[in-house]
């Protein structure tokens, strides 16, 4: 029964990124999770040839591997599950399409619509923007960890921190109730992804 993991890399979906060779360096040292995230403009086709190829690297890895925003695509590629947020199929649906065992995570950022995402199904949440970031335009202002604090007492799902995650923010992260963190940059842009990652690996011990 895959795991829903403490240390999730997601896949950077702006331009130019060497998406596998990011999530073989984050594997390699202990990436327990990988969501694959990919710009909107990407076909179903190259979506589900992405998820197969970092499936079958999770696979060797002992990782879970989860799908952001297209199900259907998890469903097609056999991951372990995926994640939706506010502008993807309502919490409920998506637990309908994934099925009672499928991993579902949910954007929240406030503990009613943590709450309600939990009823609805969700198996996580992921919860911020923590800080501010430059990898995703268009988000509400970051919450900090006293707005992780506020949805992780509400909530008895792992609660997964997002947004402007480094290694040295991890500890206020943990202390502040969240289970584990995802990232996206810190990983992503780094000379070094696989060092960064043994760095965050190491702050979440
Ligand atoms: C672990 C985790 N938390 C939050 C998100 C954000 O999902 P969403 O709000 O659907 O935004 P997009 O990622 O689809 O742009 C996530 N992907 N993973
Ligand atoms: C997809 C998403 N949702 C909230 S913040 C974020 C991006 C996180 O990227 P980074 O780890 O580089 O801040
Ligand atoms: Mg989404």
């Amino acid at each position: 029964m895959p795991s829903i993991g403490r240390l999730h890399v997601i896949t950077d979906a702006r331009p130019g990124r060497d998406v596998l060779s990011v999530v073989a360096a984050g594997l390699a040292v202990g990436a327990d999770t990988i969501q694959v995230r990919v710009p909107d403009a990407t076909t179903d086709r190259e979506a589900y040839g992405l998820t197969r190829e970092i499936l079958r690297m999770c696979r060797e890895s002992g990782a879970t591997c989860l799908v952001n925003d297209r199900l259907h695509v998890a469903l097609a590629a056999g991951a372990d599950g995926g994640h939706v947020g506010a502008d993807d199929l309502p919490v409920d649906v998506a637990r309908k399409i994934l099925g009672p065992h499928g991993i579902l995570g949910a954007t929240a950022r406030d503990p009613e619509s943590a709450r309600r995402a939990v009823a609805d199904g969700a198996s996580y949440l992921g919860v911020g923007p923590a800080y501010a970031t430059r990898t995703k335009d268009g988000l509400p202002d970051p919450i900090g960890p006293a707005g992780v604090a506020a949805v992780a007492r509400s909530v008895t799902v792992p609660v997964i921190a997002i947004g402007g995650v480094t290694a040295d923010r991890v500890g206020e992260l943990t202390a502040a109730g969240a289970y584990g963190v995802a990232v996206v940059g810190a990983v992503s842009e780094a000379a070094d992804p696989a060092k960064v990652t043994l760095e965050l690996r190491e702050a979440l011990r």
